[in-house]
């Protein structure tokens, strides 16, 4: 089935484009529109104007009102492309507004997390990100000038076209069909038809990802040690390099294109202005007709090639790629729909235990099984520590826990309910997590312990207390560089304001604690003295301790070994370790690297490979 040229139309980015402006602004995109039309139209009405005075001049009669109206033209054609302008760059600043919280609220939504991952998405996402730091084009506010200086032409042009019907029907036809085919010609050519290629987006992204290495705090440290600061900047100016290579030959003008429109236009042109002289000489037209005509023929030239459709290009780009990620990302990052309706956990979920029943999981897009038909009881109030070797699959574990994905066959079930059937933000409201790759809100250390709401500052001491981080900073300062009075901490300094996080959380409700290496930057003596607290001040919750450090697994009720994506052994430390298999192996392995002496009981030993 044929789409229709309507549906086609809708399809195209730079309707989206259009579509998007009311959105943005609706007062100021309508005034944009009026301000467009005027100022298209004035000057084929002083073109007329002109031409009566002159028909006046020749004629005789009064002078005044004729100058009066052409002068108040003039005057208004002086006011319009200010304000135009102010208008539009305006407008394009609300677009960039626009097209950055549609993005943000895009990625923020989804309940999973599987659509910031995707590869397909990447591009899009680049284009929709970077589309204002002017890498493949001019930022939004300019490009929507640009816009209107190539619309403003397209009106004016059609304005003076319609003024010369009077003159003869044929006129304006030949007229427009020339200047018009300027742009088919050089759009055809392909002036500006590939600058938002595949390869102009991979460009980007890479020049992206070096200026970023450059210029953020976090790399200079290898980029220094390394010895990679000349080969960054090398990479960026490359990829910048093959970009503008690319954006040149995309807006280039083909020289052989350029002479063709140019004997078109030319031709058009003798025609037209030809007859025009022709029925001057013969008497067919007046003066004052011929000065109005002859000021149209050249206001037609107004549709002429413009930097409509390259403007057009570089705006739409971005609204299309916002617009297709809209869509794109609320599939991709969805998780299943409940069977029945969602119910919410009761109490401090969960209060028998937490069950993985057969359960298979791949990330999505890819073929690595990483849990292959696991079963694991896991029972509520206690602390159960998962081992196993890097890759294991621990922390996904803890990820499915929290539902940022499903898995693709079994079920996890709390309290006999498939998480797929409890609300959503109910359960998440019940879980907290130190994760491996926790954030660093840049942010008051106040915030940075009770992100999600108001704590009076004797909770909040609490929680850094149990979490042996007191003394570290004011609780109003900001834990960053950079912002007055603000200050950075060690990794193991912001170790503990993680954990105190999550202490302040079991403390508000939550009632499953996920730590995942939550003590692998602190020193030795303070892990286990904290590690200890963090047990005790979760107690009443339902612990998963994800380690290597085998110091802090022996103090969980139970361990459960992960290998090839099923648990091998489960039990006490006693009782794995009485076992003899993969357990004692680790344990045994960990402990004698850390047999110099360090401990008599062999306790304080670190990371196993
Ligand atoms: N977002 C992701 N997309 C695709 N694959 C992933 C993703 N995250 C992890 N993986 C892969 O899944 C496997 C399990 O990763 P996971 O982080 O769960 O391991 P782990 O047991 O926690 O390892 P470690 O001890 O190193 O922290 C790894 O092979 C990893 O490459």
């Amino acid at each position: 089935m044929t789409e229709s040229p309507l549906a086609r139309l809708r399809e195209r980015q730079e309707w989206k484009f259009f579509g998007v402006l009311p959105k943005a602004d609706l007062p100021l995109t309508v005034l944009w529109w009026t301000l467009l039309l005027l100022s298209g139209i004035v000057p084929a009405v002083f073109a007329i104007a002109t031409g009566v005075v002159v028909g006046v001049v020749a004629g005789g009669g009064s002078l005044v009102g004729p100058l009066l109206f052409a002068g108040v033209l003039f005057l208004v054609m002086q006011l319009l492309p200010p304000v135009l302008q102010a208008v539009s760059m305006n407008l394009g600043s609300r677009v960039s507004a626009w097209l950055n919280d549609t993005l943000a609220r895009t990625c923020v939504e989804p309940p999973g997390i599987a659509h910031l991952e995707d590869p397909a998405l990447a591009e899009d996402l680049t284009v929709a990100r970077e589309f204002d730091r002017g890498m493949t084009g001019p930022p939004m506010f300019l490009n929507v000038d640009f816009i209107a200086a190539g619309l403003l032409g397209l009106i004016g042009g059609v304005a003076s076209a319609i003024v010369l019907v009077g003159f003869a029907w044929w006129a304006p036809l030949v007229l427009v069909a020339c200047w018009a085919a300027t742009h088919w010609l050089l759009r055809e050519s392909g002036v500006w038809s590939d600058r938002n290629t595949p390869e102009v987006r991979a460009a980007q992204r890479h020049a992206d990802y070096a200026y970023r290495l450059a210029t953020d705090p976090a790399p200079a440290k290898e980029l220094r040690l390394f010895g990679l600061a000349g080969w960054v900047v090398e990479r960026f100016v490359a990829r910048r390099q093959r970009l503008f290579e690319l954006q040149y030959r995309a807006t280039r003008l083909r020289e052989k294109s350029v002479l063709l429109c140019l004997l078109i236009v030319l031709a058009g042109n003798a025609a037209v202005f030809g007859a025009l002289g022709l029925a001057g000489v013969t008497g067919g037209l007046t003066i004052d007709r011929i000065v109005v005509f002859a000021q149209s023929a050249v206001g037609v030239s107004l549709i002429a090639f413009g930097g409509l459709n390259w403007a057009l290009d570089g705006a739409a780009a971005p609204v299309a790629a916002v617009l297709r990620l809209e869509g794109a990302m609320r599939d991709r990052g969805a998780l299943a729909r409940p069977t029945a309706t969602p119910q919410v956990p009761a109490g401090h979920a969960p209060v028998r235990e937490i069950r993985f029943r057969g359960v298979t999981f791949r990330y999505p897009g890819t073929d690595r099984l990483i849990f292959d038909r696991l079963d694991l009881t896991i029972p509520a109030g206690g602390s159960l520590a998962i081992v196993g070797q890097n890759g294991a699959g621990k922390t996904t574990l803890a990820k499915l826990l929290c539902r940022l994905y499903d898995p693709d066959d079994g079920s996890i079930e709390v309290d006999g309910v498939d998480l797929r059937d409890l609300d959503l933000a109910a359960w998440r409201q019940r879980i907290t997590a130190v994760f491996q790759d926790f954030v660093r809100f840049e942010l008051p250390l106040r915030e940075n312990v009770a992100p999600a709401g108001p704590a009076t500052d004797d909770e909040l001491r609490a929680a850094l207390t149990a979490a042996g981080a007191d003394g570290l900073a004011g609780l109003d300062t900001v834990l960053a560089k950079g912002y007055p009075g603000g200050t950075d901490l060690s990794g193991g300094q912001w170790q503990r304001v993680a954990l105190a996080r999550a202490l302040h959380a079991v403390r508000t409700g939550a009632g499953l604690v996920l730590l995942d290496e939550p003590t692998a930057q602190l020193d030795v003596r303070g892990e286990l003295a904290i590690f200890e607290r963090v047990l005790a001040a979760t107690r009443s919750a339902t612990t998963i301790l994800i380690s290597h450090r085998f110091s802090t697994v022996r103090l969980a009720d139970r361990i459960c070994v992960l290998e090839h994506g099923r648990v091998i052994e489960q039990g006490s430390h006693d009782e794995l370790i009485t076992l003899g298999g993969r357990y004692r192996t680790m344990y045994q392995l960990q402990a004698r690297r850390f047999d110099a002496g360090f401990d008599e009981e062999g306790v304080a030993f670190d990371v196993l490979g």
